[in-house]
């Protein structure tokens, strides 16, 4: 089949690779000349397992292009994707702007019929907003399609190839029948294709999201909790998620939820919520709570340190929202320096693929470090704020022969406590007790 995908990032890319690896013919189309030229060039602009190989495997065969122009993306492509961005509005809402913009151009554009589907993160209504904004320029015959994506940044491409579930709200037979065609070769397996309503389709993406972010929040809560009283969390975790009706996932507190997704999907189905004259009060909880816990850790350190980290050199290790990723994007870090450096403490950060996003964003402010080791020499205190596997076992000696003394805050749980009680550590974690 042909296909074009509007919007060239984690989401568009990873698509438009993983349906050229299927045998489809792709055309990705971007706005960022920059970004377009690069992929053109042969580059992946992200930071995700896997993509490269599939992308460079795709490029060679002639099966996966790139171009600005949405008018060649529109002749080439018999379904249209829209991976678009739906960032958060001033208040709240999910900003629309970037996907009714795209339709009203496609609008203008149309020559023959097309499936038009919406697969970035969009509130209940919007295919209806999208086949009004294409209607108002068109009287060509067209479907639009909710297909919202659950790829995980970090196993995009895992995801994407062999997905749990795919769901399509369309109330056209002949989209849907499209759509499954496309699909087909992904749910082999025999993991199912949902077909449902478009509004259903637009807030079981929400909801699954939102659910997701409410379950972390509610361990960091019981975290928190533990903390007070003596219990451990690791234990009580296990003991939890043992019972199958809880399952063992999405169960690590930690230092808040962050990332291109939770944080500005929860906000924009509370904020549907409210102007569907509905109060979603479990979702208000979620917020708050995790904005506390993003910052949960900068009131012990500056405890330990007696308020006085002012020129105190602290190290970070991990910026990235999550490991296997260079996204950002709500990244607890990010916020754990802001505090950091309004307390004049001197930050010096490693992560083995976000530090370059991170530098777009302090400039000179922090120093990063080219590894793991060199970012703790003559440190007072090292952070632990994402969980990438060659943190897990550090060689604990050379950390003590480095840093000015062997102080650990670590938002991830990485180390076991009484491991690193036997090593000499003060070692501050979530939802444990703290040694030292
Ligand atoms: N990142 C994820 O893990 C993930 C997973 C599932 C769903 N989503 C959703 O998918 C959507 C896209 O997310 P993303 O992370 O890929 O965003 P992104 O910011 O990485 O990429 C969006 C791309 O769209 C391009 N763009 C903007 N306006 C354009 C236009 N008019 N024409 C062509 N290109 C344009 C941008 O230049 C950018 O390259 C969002 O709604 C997001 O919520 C994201
Ligand atoms: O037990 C856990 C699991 C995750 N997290 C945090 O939660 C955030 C999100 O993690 P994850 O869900 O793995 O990453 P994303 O790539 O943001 O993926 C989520 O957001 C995507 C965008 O909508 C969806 O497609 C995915 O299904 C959904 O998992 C990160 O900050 C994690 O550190 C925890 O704190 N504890």
């Amino acid at each position: 089949m042909n296909i074009s995908v509007i919007g060239t990032g984690y989401v568009g890319l990873v698509t438009g690779t993983c349906l050229a690896e299927t045998g489809n013919d792709v055309l990705c189309i971007d706005i960022d000349e920059s970004k377009v030229k690069k992929l053109q060039d042969g580059v992946v602009p992200i930071y995700e397992p896997q993509l490269d190989v599939l992308f460079e495997r795709n490029i060679t065969a002639g099966r996966l292009k790139f171009s600005t122009s949405l008018e060649e993306g529109l002749k080439h492509g018999d379904i249209i994707f829209l991976a678009l961005p739906t960032p958060e509005d001033e208040d709240g809402s999910a900003d629309l702007s970037y996907v009714l913009g795209a339709a009203t151009d496609i609008g203008k554009l149309l020559t023959e019929y097309k499936v038009i589907v919406d697969k970035s993160t969009v509130p209940v209504g919007t295919a209806d907003r999208v086949t009004q904004a294409i209607s108002k320029e068109t009287t060509v015959e067209f479907d639009v399609v909710s297909n919202p994506e659950f790829l995980r940044e970090g196993f995009a491409v895992e995801d994407f190839l062999k997905p749990e579930r795919i769901v399509i709200g369309s109330s056209s037979d002949k989209a849907t029948e499209l759509m499954e065609r496309l699909y087909r070769p992904f749910v082999r397996s025999g993991n199912p294709i949902i077909i449902m309503d478009e509004k259903s389709a637009e807030l079981t993406k929400y909801a699954a999201n939102s659910f997701l972010a409410t379950k972390i929040t509610f361990m960091n809560e019981i975290a928190n909790f533990c903390e007070k009283v003596g219990a451990d969390v690791d234990k009580v975790r296990i003991g939890m998620g043992t019972d199958s009706r809880i399952g063992k996932r999405f169960l690590f507190p930690g230092i808040g939820y962050g990332g291109s997704c939770f944080p500005k999907d929860v906000k924009a189905l509370h904020k549907s919520g409210k102007d569907n004259n509905y109060d979603f009060d479990i979702l208000n909880a979620v917020i708050t709570v995790n904005d506390r816990q993003k910052r949960i850790l900068l009131p012990r350190i500056d405890a330990f340190f007696k308020g006085e980290l002012k020129d105190k050199k602290i190290a970070i290790w991990g910026l990235a929202f999550k490991p296997e990723t260079d996204d950002i994007r709500e990244a607890p870090a990010l916020y754990i320096i802001e505090d950091l450096l309004k307390s004049g403490a001197s930050v010096t950060a490693f992560d083995p693929e976000a530090m370059e996003n991170v530098e777009r964003k302090f400039g000179d402010q922090i120093s990063f470090a080219t590894d793991m080791y060199s970012a703790i020499e003559n440190a007072d205190a090292l952070i632990i704020c994402t969980e990438w596997s060659i943190f897990r076992t550090p060689d604990f000696n050379k950390l003590k022969s480095l840093m000015n003394a062997p102080v650990i805050f670590d938002g991830r749980n990485l180390y076991d406590v009484e491991d690193i009680k036997n090593e000499g550590f003060y070692y501050s974690s979530i939802g444990r007790k703290t040694i030292g």
